[in-house]
């Protein structure tokens, strides 16, 4: 799978110990940055990734910061984007398999590096369920679009 990555600088040495994983697993990963751990913005970061999922650049996003909270609001901001916050494998199978996610968002200061792989391994390999789950979504983007209206 192509995916693009990036973090900011907290989550930056868990970016590249992912990359690593993930091209491991046979996977493309476009590092989007940041490039070390210095200070720097995470909203910019986020839209990149999000683009590059949203332009069909790459299949899916993950964005990593201290939290990831406010890297899920900036990733939810972008149309078309279905950001979750995992913290668990359960909320990781919830969040692809009810949500369809395309960009996962990992908090680096509360992660477990070992456990931030299986996350990731989990949320690339679990399929949407669709049915009632496909109709939600719509509803969704019907609030995206009417938001984009107004
Ligand atoms: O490290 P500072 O700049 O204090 O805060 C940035 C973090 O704030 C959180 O929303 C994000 O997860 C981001 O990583």
């Amino acid at each position: 799978m192509r995916i693009a990555i990036a973090a900011d600088h907290n989550g930056y040495a868990l970016k590249v110990r992912l990359t690593s994983w993930l091209t491991a697993q046979g996977h493309t990963v476009d590092d989007r940055g940041s490039h070390s751990e210095d200070t720097v913005d995470y909203p910019p970061l986020c839209a990149d990734v999000c683009r590059q999922v949203t332009e069909g650049h790459a299949e899916r996003g993950i964005v990593l910061g201290g939290s990831g909270l406010g890297e899920t609001v900036a990733c939810n901001k972008i149309r078309g984007i279905r950001a979750g916050l995992c913290h668990d494998l359960w909320s990781t199978r919830i969040s692809r398999g009810n949500n369809d996610s395309n960009v996962l968002v990992l908090a680096a200061k509360i992660l477990a590096p070992e456990d931030a792989e299986d996350i990731v391994g989990t949320w690339l390999t679990t399929p949407f369920k669709g049915g009632v789950h496909a109709r939600r979504l719509e509803q969704i983007a019907a609030l995206e679009e009417e938001s984009a209206r107004t």
